[in-house]
């Protein structure tokens, strides 16, 4: 695990005592910019961290101790810390649950900008564990916001905050939703969202601080978690060709999403810090599908007939659900000059191709006796 070492080294090239006080002047070596990411070793940390280390950032990460490794979204990235003239992402323990650890990190790492990411993210999940999720998703963000304020107090460094807002916030609120939509949450996760949002928007009016809410509409990739719908189809698209499942279980088809793709949108939440005033912006690709949408675009990508295989489980419905979501980015477009680069059928094809792999290679596992199909039926 890395530490501090880096930032402390970084620092000491600034503090050259002989140059300083000559009168030659001293060539000073530019310094990095600072990120630090809060949700990491998730699908929305690593593609940041990677666009992050593109645009030449040194990135820092806070992630959660954990029994398993939980960074596997991150392992192509990592170059061991030792290596210190080639690492340029690290990653130390923290969690939002902690006031004292996201302090102590925001003080010795003095980021130029620091986002948001962390959550317990799954709508359906929240309503189990609706305790814990506000802990992490409202309060964690007011005390990464305390954080961050009150570092930049007492040192001094001028800090730019992102957080991470969700589409979930305008819940039965009709469509399109822009920045002017009413909040109309519909899960623990949603009102959670919607604490934070205006934590944020308070310490921006409360204390001047440079914080902006990026409100996010779903976004997917082939590093989505397996249990969102998306990757739960197109994964079992792929273990379905390859003969390692026959069903596909599923909940609530007509419900509607705005999908793109998220390694478009991680560029939206940096552009938002580059702004010469902060702000909150709608991201979206400003098209809605269905569910059965979906499933019609991936099984029929591999010519499957999803009908042939899905089974609905009264289980996956949600107390309450969010019906249709459709953004209005237009602001987002016309300020940023951001726009999704990734359609849907595009997206769809992304996430199939690579699952059809991944389970090509779970088969030759299976075959040679190395692991079981995981009981799928
Ligand atoms: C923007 C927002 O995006 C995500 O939240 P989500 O929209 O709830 O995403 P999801 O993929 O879990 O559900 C999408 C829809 O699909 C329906 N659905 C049917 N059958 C199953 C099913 O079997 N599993 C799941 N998960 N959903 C199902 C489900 O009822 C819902 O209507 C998170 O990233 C969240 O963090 C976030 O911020």
């Amino acid at each position: 695990m890395a530490s501090s070492d880096s930032a402390g080294a970084a620092g000491s090239e600034f503090n050259n005592g002989p140059l300083a006080s000559s009168s030659i002047p001293a060539a000073v070596p530019e310094r990095r910019k600072v990120a630090l990411i809060a949700g990491i070793t998730g699908q929305d940390g690593s593609y940041l961290t990677e666009f992050l280390l593109g645009k030449g950032y040194e990135v820092h990460g806070l992630i959660r101790r954990s029994s398993n490794f939980n960074t596997a979204r991150l392992d192509h990235l990592y170059v061991d810390p030792h290596n210190s003239s080639k690492a340029r992402m690290k990653l130390h323990y923290a969690d939002l649950s902690d006031a004292s650890s996201l302090r102590r990190w925001v003080d010795v790492l003095l980021p130029d900008e620091v986002y948001n990411l962390a959550a317990q993210s799954h709508v359906a999940v929240s309503f189990e564990i609706p305790d814990y999720t506000a802990d992490v998703v409202a309060t964690g963000s007011l005390r990464l916001l305390e954080a961050v304020r009150s570092s930049s107090s007492s040192s001094g460094k001028p800090i730019r905050y992102y957080q991470a807002g969700s589409s979930e916030m305008f819940g039965s609120t009709p469509p399109p939703q822009s920045e002017s939509s009413a909040f109309h949450p519909r899960s623990p996760y949603a009102a959670a969202k919607v604490a934070a949002h205006w934590y944020t928007v308070n310490y921006r009016e409360a204390y001047g601080l440079f914080a902006c809410n990026g409100i996010l509409f779903n976004h997917e990739s082939p590093r989505r978690g397996e249990n969102f719908v998306t990757r739960k189809i197109t994964r079992a698209v792929g273990r379905i060709r390859v003969g390692l499942q026959t069903k596909l279980f599923l909940g609530n088809l007509s419900a509607a999403r705005d999908w793109g793709f998220a390694g478009d949108y991680v560029e939206a939440m940096w552009l938002m810090l580059q702004q010469d005033e902060p702000g909150d912006y709608v991201v979206a690709t400003d098209e809605s599908h269905t569910v059965q949408e979906f499933l019609e675009a991936a099984f029929g990508y591999v010519g499957l007939d999803w009908k042939d295989h899905v089974v609905i489980d009264k289980r996956y419905f949600r107390p309450a659900e969010v019906d249709s979501l459709k953004g209005d980015s237009s602001k987002a477009r016309k300020v940023l000059g951001w726009k999704p680069k990734v359609g849907f059928q595009e997206l769809v094809k992304m996430m199939v191709d690579q699952d059809i792999e991944l389970a090509k290679r779970e088969k030759v596992l299976v075959d040679a006796g190395y692991i079981d199909a995981q009981q799928q039926p």
